[in-house]
């Protein structure tokens, strides 16, 4: 297989608070191949922002990266200067976050800000460059893109403000998009349009995309991987059917029969894991699903579980755990709708 665009390895980000140092993110690893989107989910606070942004270089004091390695196109970012890190975000990764003014100057047209950035990543003289914009608003949707160039953001609703972002992220030809949470703050029908818009731009340039979102069924229409996050670790990542279909993690499971259905019949509950996520300042020893799992035995409150390999998914869970003798009992004896899984 080709070099992953990027590859993250044993990450791990610490916030230093008055209440003692609060890791965030506590051992995350993950690959992204070119074209390939990845989806990242998980509740609130289990650490999808500060992933994405412990990749782009974005982790402010008080929060900083306290180990592992990120590297884009093979070359290792994490260590880069401030400045340099600064150009690979203008140039190499495009970001799309959940409001599309976070982007957009509201003060400048949206062409004027198209143009610089072009500008900025290439010789185009200004007739060339709004060419290219052109083009690149037709590309995102825009509807008679050589008037709405000259619009301001103001005059362009939700949906096509964040198709102009996606034009702006595509300017520089970037090999990695982190969008976050790119349609959490528009209607459900400009949604759908959106993320298809998204993923054919991704197969189409190339581009690899980390998804960020709390919306497994963005995540099921979108990715062709996904990681499911808990408390700062990854509990299993695996191709988007599998772990949608036939998750492994106990967490996952929870986690994707709660993805509501179009047709559900009066019977169907949406599936609830009792308990919340537990707050940084007091994640449990060994696994931190652990008092809320219906599997958990006293291994399970004492060692951390490292990701295992499992047919084509990574689980961190010590019920795939092969070399322990005890893991399949624990699998058995609990109820049914959690048991499809058994190690083998
Ligand atoms: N500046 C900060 N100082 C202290 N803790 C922080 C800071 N920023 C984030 N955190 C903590 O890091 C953890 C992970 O946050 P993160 O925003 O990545 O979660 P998330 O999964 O993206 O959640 P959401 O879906 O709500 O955005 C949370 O517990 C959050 O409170």
């Amino acid at each position: 297989m080709s070099e992953p665009v990027l590859s993250v390895r044993d990450l791990r980000v610490e916030f230093v608070t008055r209440r003692g140092i609060l890791k965030a993110i506590d051992g995350v690893s993950f690959d992204i191949a070119k074209g390939e989107v990845l989806g990242v989910v998980g509740e609130s606070g289990a650490g999808k922002s500060v992933t994405g942004s412990a990749v782009i270089g974005l982790i402010d004091p008080p929060g900083r990266i306290a180990g592992g390695e990120v590297r884009l196109g093979g070359q290792r970012i994490d260590n880069l200067s401030p400045e340099a890190m600064r150009r690979v975000r203008g140039k190499r990764i495009g970001m799309i976050f959940q409001d599309p003014l976070t982007s957009l100057n509201p003060l400048y047209r949206v062409g004027e800000q198209l143009v610089e950035t072009i500008q900025t990543h290439t010789n185009l003289s200004n007739a060339g460059a709004r060419k290219r914009a052109i083009e690149l608003l037709a590309e995102v949707g825009i509807p008679a893109p050589e008037r709405r160039i000259d619009g301001y953001p103001h005059e362009f609703s939700g949906g096509m403000r964040q198709r102009v972002v996606i034009a702006l992220a595509l300017c520089a030809e970037p090999e990695l998009i982190i969008a976050d949470e790119p349609t959490t703050a528009l209607d459900v029908s400009v949604q759908a349009q959106i993320i298809s818009l998204l993923k054919r731009l991704g197969r189409e340039h190339g581009t690899a995309i980390m998804l960020v979102t709390h919306d497994m069924g963005v995540i099921a229409e979108t990715a062709d991987r996904v990681a499911v996050m808990y408390s700062g670790r990854i509990a299993e990542i695996g191709p988007v059917r599998q772990v949608v279909q036939t998750p492994l993690h106990p967490y996952a499971k929870g986690l994707m029969g709660a993805i509501p259905t179009l047709v559900q019949s009066s019977d169907d509950r949406l599936v609830q894991i009792p308990g919340s996520m537990p707050r940084l300042s007091a994640i449990p020893p060994g696994c931190p699903f652990h008092p809320r799992c219906p599997h958990a035995w006293d291994r399970c409150s004492r060692d951390r579980p490292d990701p295992i390999q499992h047919a084509e998914h990574r689980v961190a869970c010590h019920l795939y755990d092969a070399n322990d003798p005890t893991a399949k009992a624990h699998m058995i004896h609990t109820h049914a709708p959690l048991e499809e899984g058994v190690a083998s």
